[in-house]
């Protein structure tokens, strides 16, 4: 076993993940998650320097989850997404999506970003909704316009469809980016603090609205935050990583937090054992 895995506190729901790990079921094809990262090391490499982003992660995603990568500023959660998007390759360890080992980028997995320049600014909502999916072949034109217009209806922007981007506010700047990537149907679907620059309130109605998305369509999401609250209202399952270089903390089942139960003593509590994991200093191996 790895010195990440054997640092790892299991906690609540994550004694599932636990059985994911174990010898017994590494080899048996019903439990192939949808997305395995063993054992990951990440570097950035200049002539001068080499900087270690994380530092052998390990962690499962199974279809359907909402798992959440949740840690300081700093520790990799973002360079984590770039190598599961394919945009880097570890420099130890692998990433495998349905057991294939990831070499690149592709559309099965589509990045959404915090960013709100993310939309070409000469593409209308829909055809910028519509481009991955003609540039990909994923489909013709006029299916990809079709594809288009459902899912831009989905996130309530069938109205805009003919709008450009600058006409919009940054709320629905990202819902179109959702909406371009949920078009993809994606194997995984990676946010990167999406909704980070907007304010507390739209936020909060773009935490629900994707929550909603996910009810209804059932995707699979690996989401990056550092806040708490938010991974414990989007995720069913968070992971907490050291700060810099990141390493495994924990990982918690917070499917029984919500937008709903922020109040309630057990999301509270579960707040405070976030927080204590996220500052305790490291554990011994
Ligand atoms: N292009 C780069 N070249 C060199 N170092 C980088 C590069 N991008 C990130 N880093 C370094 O890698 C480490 C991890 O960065 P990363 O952006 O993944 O962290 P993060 O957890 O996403 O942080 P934040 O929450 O602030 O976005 C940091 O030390 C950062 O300085």
């Amino acid at each position: 076993m790895s010195i990440a895995l054997r640092k790892r506190h299991v906690l609540g729901e994550a004694s599932l993940d636990r059985e994911a790990y174990s010898p017994a079921n590494t080899s048996a094809a019903a439990t192939t998650p949808r997305l395995a990262v063993d054992n990951v090391t990440l570097e950035y490499r200049t002539r001068q320097h080499v900087v270690k982003a994380t530092q052998q992660v390990s962690f499962n995603v199974q279809e359907g989850d909402r798992f959440v990568l949740l840690g300081p500023s700093g520790c990799g959660k973002s360079t984590l997404l770039k190598a599961i998007a394919g945009f880097l390759t570890p420099a130890e360890g692998s990433i495998r999506l349905d057991g294939n080992t990831i070499h690149g980028p592709g559309p099965d997995r589509i990045v959404v970003f915090q960013e709100f320049d993310q939309l070409p600014p000469w593409k209308t909502v829909k055809q910028n909704v519509m481009f991955p999916l003609v540039a990909s072949r994923t489909l013709g034109r006029k299916a990809a316009e079709q594809r288009a217009l459902e899912t831009l209806e989905k996130v309530g922007l069938g109205r805009f469809a003919d709008a450009y981007p600058h006409t919009l506010s940054g709320g629905m700047k990202q819902r179109v980016a959702i909406a371009r990537a949920l078009a993809m149907r994606p194997r995984v679907l990676l946010m990167d603090e999406p909704f980070a620059a907007l304010d507390a309130l739209t936020r909060r109605k773009m935490q629900e609205e994707l929550l909603a998305l996910w009810q209804q369509e059932g995707f699979t999401l690996l989401f990056v935050t550092h806040s708490i609250e938010e991974a414990q209202v989007i995720g069913n399952r968070v992971l907490l990583l050291s700060p810099h270089p990141g390493r495994v903390r924990a990982e918690l089942g917070c499917a029984d937090d919500s937008l709903h139960s922020l109040g309630s003593e057990a999301t509270k509590a579960r707040t405070q054992t976030i927080h204590r994991l996220l500052f305790e200093n490291e554990v011994a191996p």
